[in-house]
């Protein structure tokens, strides 16, 4: 099985740029203090990937947990001013650790804290996506954790995984990778039914899996709930999400590698997003085409195809395929895409209802002027 490579998984084995989420779970030895060991063991597969040319951002949870066992705590406290106290102690011997192990492999890492704040305002969402843009260029593996020392309980994440997913997105990472306690998502918790089935694929936003996911254990904070929304937010930027056990062995790079491990999510509209950013990033348009306000309207609203009926006028010397503006009759720019009909024929179907087309040209190479899957919104 370990050098099969299942189809559906090329997302994994074609990324270039990996998110990967490790849980308290995992992380914190049962609850008596980090597993030194076992994150000596996703560092060095995150070194193999990094030897591959795979840039890894890193997002750990595990502060709060360290820092109870130095402080000589037993359980975890309750009291938001003792969870930020342990997370300030806990989040040092955090990236102690993880700088002592990137070293042996001769690798920088980077401690970033990040709050909900951080995300969510335009301006600080880009002095973050630009300094871990220039860690990544630099050859640094990031280790993002909550800033759960300045965090309040109305205003945190509290769980990793919505993190994650979040720089999934910062970053246009193609894969977000959760290694947790399970093998992956299981059609109920593993922990209270024995006989559950692993789920090996399925789409982020099946909401019967999303109906499968429950709680987290003693020591994690949302479980595959979280785990399941994350892989929904990942897909809005195209990314596919994992989620596995950290106690397999090379699980990062199996999964890298295409094996069937743990639970694959995919985007829905994984190739649209990434169709549509490449769409957007297309600079050369060869015509023009004016739209009335209905077709603006709709394409603006419901995002829909651009059919012939809704065109006034066209411009411009083109061929089915290439890149197209629309405008709406002030001339304002309203979408791009590519078109399914050279200007000649579009000149002869314009303002003309679908079930014409083939009538006036003698064939019908689709309904729609532009396929909305080749449309991008200005
Ligand atoms: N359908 C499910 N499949 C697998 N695990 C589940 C499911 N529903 C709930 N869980 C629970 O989610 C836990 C993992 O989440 P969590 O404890 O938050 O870990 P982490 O700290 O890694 O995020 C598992 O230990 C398991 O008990
Ligand atoms: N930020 C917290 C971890 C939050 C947490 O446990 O999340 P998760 O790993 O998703 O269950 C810490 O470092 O202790």
């Amino acid at each position: 099985m370990s050098n099969e490579r299942v189809p559906g998984r090329e997302a994994l084995t074609s990324a270039r740029r990996v998110v990967v989420k490790i849980g308290s779970a995992l992380l914190t030895n049962d609850g008596r203090g980090l597993d030194e060991s076992a994150i000596g063991g996703w560092v060095d597969q995150i070194a193999a990937l990094h030897g591959r040319g795979i840039e890894v951002v890193l997002v750990s949870s595990g502060a709060v947990a360290a820092g109870m066992v130095r402080l000589g705590w037993s359980a975890r406290p309750s009291a938001v001013h003792e969870l930020q106290a342990a997370a300030a102690v806990g989040q040092t011997v955090l990236g102690q650790c993880y700088e002592g192990h990137f070293t042996r492999h001769g690798l920088r890492s980077a401690q970033i804290l990040l709050t909900h704040d951080d995300l969510s305002n335009r301006k600080r969402y880009l002095n973050a996506r630009s300094a871990l843009r220039t860690l990544v260029a630099l050859r640094v593996v990031p280790v993002i954790n909550e800033n759960d020392t300045v965090v309040t309980d109305e205003i945190r994440f509290g769980d990793n995984d919505t993190l994650g997913a979040l720089v999934a997105n910062l970053l246009e990472a193609e894969a977000l990778l959760i290694l947790t306690d399970q093998e992956g998502l299981f059609d109920a918790d593993p922990r209270l039914h024995p006989g559950a089935q692993l789920i090996h694929e399925g789409r982020a936003d099946d909401p019967r899996l999303i109906a499968m996911a429950g709680g987290g254990g003693a020591l994690g904070r949302g479980g595959m709930t979280t785990k399941m929304r994350a892989a929904r937010l990942a897909a809005r930027s195209g990314a596919v999400t994992a989620i596995a056990s950290g106690r397999q062995a090379d699980v990062l790079t199996r999964l890298i590698e295409g094996e069937r491990l743990g639970t694959l999510l995919r985007p829905e509209h994984a190739p649209l997003a990434a169709r549509k950013r490449w769409l957007a990033g297309q600079l050369q348009v060869r015509g023009s085409l004016t739209l009335d306000a209905g077709a603006v309207g709709v394409l603006r609203e419901r995002g829909s195809s651009l059919l012939p009926v809704g065109v006034k006028a066209s411009s411009g010397r083109f061929v089915r395929g290439d890149m197209v503006v629309c405008l709406d009759e002030q001339g304002e720019r309203v979408a791009k895409g590519l078109v399914n009909y050279g200007s000649d024929e579009t000149a002869r179907i314009l303002g003309q209802p679908s079930h014409r087309i083939e009538g006036l040209l003698g064939y019908m190479e689709a309904p729609e002027l532009i396929h909305r899957d080749n449309l991008v919104i200005l």
